[in-house]
């Protein structure tokens, strides 16, 4: 089981991770870094001198743990690093200077692998400009990159949120465009009980920082539409720690479910659907099939709408081996499932399956049927059903929600209700009522009453299923599935002129 995360609670910690991420950020990197520090993780001595004194015993077994949970974390990312094929055909190949530098948080194991102190520090940063070709196992940053000099001179520095492991804070750069920066937070748990158990902050600081450069690699390799998109990173010393790494991306907004669940059905479904690309996408990586093992509503940010996964610190490539059905079991709070174990020795499609049952559980049972119009319920609980037992598969579960889309945007959906017209209405082209409001659930605007329609009918249809509404008016805008925009209003007293709107006035009740 994985551990249980302890949030950072932004309040009290925000004075120390601001200075922290200011340091990180306004500390300017030396061109020539300085080589990197001793490690405190140095394996134990090979037998041969005189046997140590208990504490320095304890402290040999600690600084070895340490070692191993770097050198495993960094054979972690060099997995992600190197195409799966690539890593199996050719071995390890010579690193170019960018993905050399990304890999500089490396455990020094042999020469060769040691980051050159001396090497200019700006190499990355200078490649940065140059296209690269994609080849497998390269993690070539394109252009548009964005790097140190970029979050020099920032503005706006907001603290966003933090986690485990990582702080998050809005920046803008140039004075236009608005960024999330994310370091390693060290005040947060992770670098926290780790300097508490090891006492060795350098280490602790790169064992986190593995984390980011995972993430990293993984926002670079997988490239989707709901994955969020790498801007670039940065390298500079801070806090007496060589070379912490800044990387920058996309800005989003916090997935905020309370929220969520007072928009329209709407953008509801547009969560959905975006998660539901998301995961089909996922099955399908250039990567084999990458489960999300925290996917908790936080790992997600909303960014124009969309939902895009921003955490990928907990992702696994790894499909679980077996030997029969019983070793692939997989336990959630309220079910638990056993897949099949193939001949092959892998539980069959379960980094998919979990993935699937997640968003069951964290999205689709209090997202889709609700408010849901009634013609796509039957269709829609099927589909919330369907995954709740785990009986479709990815692309089972996309189709039937491009389905929907369809039904939806098509207007289809429409086409079983009974659509006569209570009463009577007198169109206005080219009118607008600016005021006689009322408020409606769930509405685009705060203050008055906006929905969206498939037509003209469909807004007769909810001016009559309402009391108040005397009148109604269709906007020039539309919404993320292309449907018209309409004001429902209470009377049409003050009728002004407006090239783009059409007014419709109820003459009989
Ligand atoms: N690009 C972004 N735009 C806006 N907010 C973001 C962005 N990335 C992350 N956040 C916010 O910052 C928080 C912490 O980021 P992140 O989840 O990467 O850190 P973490 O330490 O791995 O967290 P956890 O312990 O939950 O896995 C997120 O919960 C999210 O709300």
């Amino acid at each position: 089981m994985r551990r249980r995360k302890i949030a950072v609670a932004a309040g009290c910690c925000l004075a120390f991770l601001l200075g922290t991420l200011l340091n990180v950020l306004f500390i300017p990197g030396s061109e020539h870094p300085p080589p990197p520090p001793p490690r405190d993780g140095a394996p134990p001595s090979p037998p041969g001198p005189p046997p140590e004194p208990p504490e320095e015993e304890e402290e040999a077994a600690a600084a070895a743990a340490l070692a191993r949970q770097l050198q495993e974390r960094y054979e972690e990312v060099l997995r992600y690093r190197q195409h799966r094929g690539a890593a199996a055909a050719g071995g390890r190949r010579a690193l170019r200077p960018r993905e050399r530098r990304l890999m500089d948080l490396a455990p020094p194991r042999s020469s060769a692998e040691q980051p050159r102190p001396g090497a200019p520090r700006s190499r990355a940063a200078a490649a940065a400009g140059q296209p690269r070709g994609r080849a497998s196992g390269e993690l070539s940053l394109e252009p548009p990159l964005l790097g140190c000099r970029d979050i020099r001179d920032v503005s706006g520095v907001q603290y966003l949120g933090s986690g485990y492991t990582k702080a998050v804070y809005k920046a803008v750069l140039n004075r236009s465009l608005a960024v999330a920066l994310k370091a390693v937070d060290f005040g947060g748990h992770d670098v926290a009980h780790c300097v508490r158990q090891f006492s060795a902050l350098g280490d602790c600081y790169r064992l986190a920082a593995y984390k980011i450069v995972k993430e990293m690699i993984l926002l670079q390799r997988l490239r989707h539409a709901n994955v969020l998109q790498l801007y670039g990173y940065c390298y500079q010393d801070s806090n007496d720690i060589p070379d912490t790494l800044t990387t920058i991306t996309e800005l989003g907004s916090p997935l905020e479910m309370i929220q969520l669940l007072q928009t329209s059905w709407e953008d509801r479904f547009r969560i959905c659907l975006s998660l539901v690309r998301l995961l089909h996408y996922l099955a399908h990586s250039p990567l084999g099939s990458v489960t999300l093992l925290d996917f908790r509503p936080r790992q997600f940010v909303i960014v124009d709408g969309e939902l895009k996964v921003t955490d990928l610190d907990d992702a696994s490539i790894e499909e679980s081996s077996c030997t029969s059905n019983s070793d692939c079991f997989m336990e959630f709070p309220a079910r638990n499932f056993t897949l099949p174990c193939s001949v092959e020795g892998r539980c069959q499609n379960m980094n998919e399956k979990r993935n699937l049952y997640n968003a069951y559980r964290f999205f689709f049972t209090y997202l889709l049927p609700h408010s849901a119009p009634s013609s796509l319920r039957p269709l829609l609980d099927k589909i919330v059903n369907a995954t709740g037992e785990l009986h479709w598969g990815i692309d089972e579960t996309a189709a039937q929600l491009e389905r929907v889309l369809n039904l939806y945007k098509s207007g289809e959906y429409l086409q079983n209700t009974t659509r006569i017209p209570k009463a009577e209405y007198r169109r206005v082209p080219e009118a607008f009522i600016p005021d006689e409001n009322y408020r409606c659930w769930p509405s685009y605007h705060h203050k008055g009453c906006l929905l969206s329609v498939f037509d003209v009918n469909e807004a007769i249809e909810i001016c009559d299923s309402y009391s108040q509404c005397k009148a109604f008016v269709l906007t020039n805008q539309t919404t993320w599935t292309g449907r018209q925009l309409v004001f429902f209003k209470t009377a049409s007293n003050h009728i002004m002129p407006d090239p783009d709107k059409i007014t419709y006035v109820k003459v009989t009740d």
